[in-house]
């Protein structure tokens, strides 16, 4: 081949290898500003779209995104944009519901598709990244979560906390008992009551039967999970999808922590499936050694027996367990410690809370079969629950398919919240909504301004019971309103409520049976914007009350409690 020939073919292939990387450069560079495109259209409200503040182009409404107590941000935006907030969360929709009216109508009468999770990448792909391997509350609503929800009943329906009663009754006077050293383990002991009652009945196993370290085992997983979902903690990888593959090496260090956090609940859901296995053991070799079949141990045998019963996999049955405990510690802890804290704050009330368990204790810690006759302690509960919701915000649902309600449009995947914190302090609803004042539900049940409450019973032809005695109020119910929103509401509605007001009121009517509850010296903060911690739940940030013993003759009094109630829990789960 001629020199010349060589040159040429050199000089084209070099043509053609420009034009080449000039091909695939436009092409980049066209996908790129497609894909900036799309993304930032994506970042606009849509149309029909309720409300909300204006979006920034690209991010939507990120930056005015709170990241700390965003109850407090969503309670402004209520009073400029009413009932329904619309905002864009990067390209996700959102939605926030501030009126009861709208939760009834979407949440509980469109319940069939207003029951869906959003989907969070770091739980579901790298927490728990297995099928079958993930938390009830994230679950997606299907055939799977129904099931799984379903045989809760057995431990936490009106039937099921009648059947685990004396076994959180223990907890409750063992709680007391350990209050004995003065305070000085307070919240450890708070976090060993509340672990010991789902544990024992979801598993069989009493908290005194583990080692002497697993409350602070527990509270290590449970930290690392919640660390997270706190927004500015963890990475925004649900809004910027791209940070998934950003390597740990290059900083994504939640991948780190992720597995850590795996490593940690998969210890804690093994522990609970052996328990539970242990316990159908027992109970198969000889079922009269048991009294109390725990939530596991009845699903083993019901697979074991019953030809139709539904079927779970070791993986569910462990996450079954440990999920539940998951779910009902750090809430039923926060709440106790926000109500204690306010009768720290209230000596008057406390008194008023101190006669009636005596008289209904009538010279012993209250039982739990006259819980219904503490009709005060369970205003203060309630009045704890409205003034601090312990999830002000409840947990986000989502929506399978595009839906319309008042002339707005939801377009499909669309996350919503119930905004209890602003339903709480609705001035219309509640007279003088910033104050603690537990009064306001002897009133009426729903705690209401007496002429809110006689509008709304008139408006759905309820009948008022509640004139007369006020220390008896009867429940009226206001149709489909609830009392609250705290624990959420429709088909995903928190399936612990019963069971967290029972162990509420339960352990404060046995404390308070016996002690005075103190603040500690330096005094109580019950501000929400400097006494209240800011995290998943609303708690004091300061909870270390107290406890001082009444007289001595409660001493007594709490120790026989304790060990008759013992007595019972143990002859249940030897
Ligand atoms: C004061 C204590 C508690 C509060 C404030 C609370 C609040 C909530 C809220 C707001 C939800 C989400 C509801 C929704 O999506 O609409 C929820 C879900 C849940 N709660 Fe509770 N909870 C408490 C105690 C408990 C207890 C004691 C248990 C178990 C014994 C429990 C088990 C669960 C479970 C399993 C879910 C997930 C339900 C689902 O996704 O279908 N909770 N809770």
């Amino acid at each position: 081949m001629a020199l010349a020939d060589v040159v040429s073919k050199l000089y084209s292939t070099e043509i053609n290898m420009m034009q080449c990387i000039t091909t695939i450069i436009a092409v980049i560079s066209v996908s790129i500003i497609v894909a900036l495109t799309r993304w930032t259209l994506g970042t606009l409200r849509p149309k029909n779209f309720p409300p909300g503040p204006r979006v920034t182009p690209g991010l939507g409404n990120l930056l005015q995104m709170p990241i700390s107590k965003s109850y407090l941000t969503f309670h402004k935006w209520y009073k400029t944009y009413g009932d329904l907030v619309g905002l864009k969360v990067g390209t996700a929709n959102m939605v926030i519901i501030n009126s009861p009216e709208v939760v009834t109508e979407l949440f509980d009468k469109r319940g069939a598709s207003y029951s869906g999770r959003p989907y969070n990448y770091i739980l579901c792909n790298h927490v728990f990244p297995s099928d079958g391997d993930k938390a009830l509350a994230i679950l997606p609503y299907n055939s799977y979560q129904r099931r799984l929800r379903k045989s809760l009943t057995y431990i936490l329906s009106s039937s099921g906390i009648s059947r685990v009663m004396p076994i959180l009754e223990a907890e409750a006077a063992n709680l007391s008992r350990l209050c004995l050293d003065g305070g000085d383990n307070y919240v450890r002991n708070l976090y060993y009551w509340s672990i010991s009652g789902p544990l024992a009945i979801t598993c069989g196993k009493r908290m005194d039967d583990l080692p002497g370290d697993y409350t602070k085992a527990f509270l290590a997983a449970q930290k690392a999970l919640l660390d997270l979902l706190v927004p500015g903690v963890a990475p925004p990888v649900d809004v910027f999808p791209i940070l998934k593959y950003v390597p740990e090496w290059m900083g994504a260090s939640w991948k780190a922590d992720a597995r850590k956090a795996h490593a940690m609940h998969l210890t804690d859901r093994t522990m609970y499936l052996n328990y539970g296995k242990e316990q159908r053991d027992t109970l198969k070799k000889d079922p009269s050694s048991v009294g109390f079949a725990s939530l596991l141990a009845k699903i083993m045998e019901d697979m074991e027996t019953k030809p139709g019963a539904p079927k779970f996999s070791d993986v569910e049955l462990a996450h079954m367990g440990a999920n539940i405990t998951g779910a009902a510690v750090d809430t039923t802890v926060a709440t106790f410690k926000s109500l204690m804290v306010f009768l720290a704050c209230y000596p008057e009330v406390m008194r008023k809370v101190q006669a009636e368990v005596d008289r209904v204790g009538n010279g012993k810690p209250p039982t739990s079969d006259k819980l219904d006759q503490l009709v005060y302690l369970q205003a203060c509960i309630s009045e704890t629950l409205r003034l601090r919701p312990t999830t002000p915000s409840a947990l986000p649902h989502t929506i399978e398919k595009d839906d319309h309600f008042r002339g707005y449009v939801f377009p499909k995947g669309t996350t919503f919240l119930i905004n209890a914190w602003t339903m709480n302090n609705n001035e219309e609803d509640y007279d003088r909504p910033e104050e603690w004042v537990p009064e306001r539900f002897l009133e009426n049940s729903y705690g209401l301004r007496p002429e809110r409450f006689a509008a709304l019973a008139k408006a759905i032809g309820a009948t008022d019971t509640t004139s007369g005695d006020k220390t008896t109020s009867q429940p009226v119910s206001l149709g489909s309103r609830r009392v609250l929103y705290t624990f959420g509401s429709g088909r995903r509605i928190c399936p612990g409520v019963e069971f967290a007001t029972t162990s509420l009121l339960l352990a404060a009517s046995k404390l308070l049976w016996a002690y005075d509850i103190l603040p500690p010296p330096g005094g109580v903060d019950v501000s929400i914007e400097t006494g209240f911690e800011d995290g998943v739940v609303i708690q004091p940030k300061n909870p270390l009350i107290i406890p001082k013993l009444r007289d001595d003759m409660r001493k007594q009094g709490l120790m026989e409690d304790y060990e008759r109630t013992q007595a019972i829990a143990h002859s249940l789960i030897p």
